[in-house]
């Protein structure tokens, strides 16, 4: 095996089906484990990977290992396996808060770390991950890791401090994107159109203006002029957000978010 995963949840399953569609491994040379058969099943018979009940198995048979819980399992994980795990093995983390010191301390001997920051979107091969990792890792294996990581998302590498801002303005932001696409939608659903319509031209909507800040390598506020005739219809939209903070409102969440990664 080369890749073992430890969890088989939401990220595991965007990690994996990335991975495999980009021909970085074959489901054959994935392994994967959950302490609930439900999960780990449903991995296996998508993805052709193993599954297997034991996490200590997983680090036995794989070169690079992802800690693929949630933080608050992380602690228990890695005692479950810290007495097996060798030197020449990585070890990818990709929970927010989880410091590289906090795991060496953890794993209590000298290990290959990369703490990673991934994100949803790359269930759709369009994710993005931020990577840092420990003096442990050389320059070829933090290129290795990352050409794993580019299977489903794009890979920056970042220095640690950056990480929980990381979090805020990638990691946790889908979410609220999505919050973004749902009310765009709602309201076009209140002034009559159909609701999968109206979720279809918001999306679109969303994922050009996204596409155009990427590829135009225009100032966001450039873009947002281009659309803003004098007297139209847009600026009475944009007038309106800015009475109600929508600009602060993100800010202040994504501060919570970036303090919650910090504290976790
Ligand atoms: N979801 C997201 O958008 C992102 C998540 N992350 C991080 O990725 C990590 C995984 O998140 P996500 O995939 O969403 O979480 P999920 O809860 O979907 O997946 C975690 C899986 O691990 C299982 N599990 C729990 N304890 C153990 C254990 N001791 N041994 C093996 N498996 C176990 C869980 O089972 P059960 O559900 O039954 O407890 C679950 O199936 C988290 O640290 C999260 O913070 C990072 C970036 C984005
Ligand atoms: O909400 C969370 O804690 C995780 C980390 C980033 C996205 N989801």
């Amino acid at each position: 095996m080369k890749l073992g995963f430890i969890g088989c949840g939401n990220m595991s399953t965007a990690m994996i089906s990335g991975i495999i569609k980009n021909n970085i491994f074959k489901g054959e040379e994935i392994i994967a484990s959950d302490l609930f058969a439900a999960g780990r099943e449903k991995l296996k018979e998508t993805f052709n990977i193993s599954a297997t009940c034991s996490n200590r198995e997983v680090v036995e048979k794989s070169e690079v290992i992802v800690l693929a819980v949630k933080p608050q399992f992380y602690a228990d994980v890695i005692n479950d396996i810290k007495d097996i795990i060798r030197e020449n093995q990585i070890v990818i983390t990709i929970a927010p808060g989880k410091t590289i010191q906090w795991i060496e301390e953890e794993f209590d001997k000298k290990i290959k770390i990369v703490r990673t920051m991934p994100n949803t979107p790359a269930m759709v091969l369009e994710g993005m991950t931020a990577v840092c990792c420990n003096n442990q890792v050389s320059k070829d294996e933090l290129d290795y890791t990352c050409n794993i990581l580019s299977g489903f998302s794009k890979v920056e590498v970042v220095s640690e401090n950056l990480m929980d801002v990381v979090t805020s303005v990638s990691g946790s932001s889908p979410a609220y994107v999505f919050m973004l696409i749902e009310a765009m939608a709602d309201a076009a659903v209140a002034d009559g159109m159909p609701r999968s319509q109206a979720y279809k031209f918001a999306a679109q909507a969303v994922y050009g203006s996204a596409k155009m800040v990427l590829e135009l390598e225009k100032h966001p506020g450039e873009l947002k002029d281009m659309v803003c005739s004098p007297g139209g219809t847009t600026i009475e939209a944009v007038r309106v957000l800015e009475n109600k903070g929508m600009r602060s409102a993100i800010m202040e969440a994504m501060k919570a978010c970036t303090y919650k990664s910090k504290n976790m």
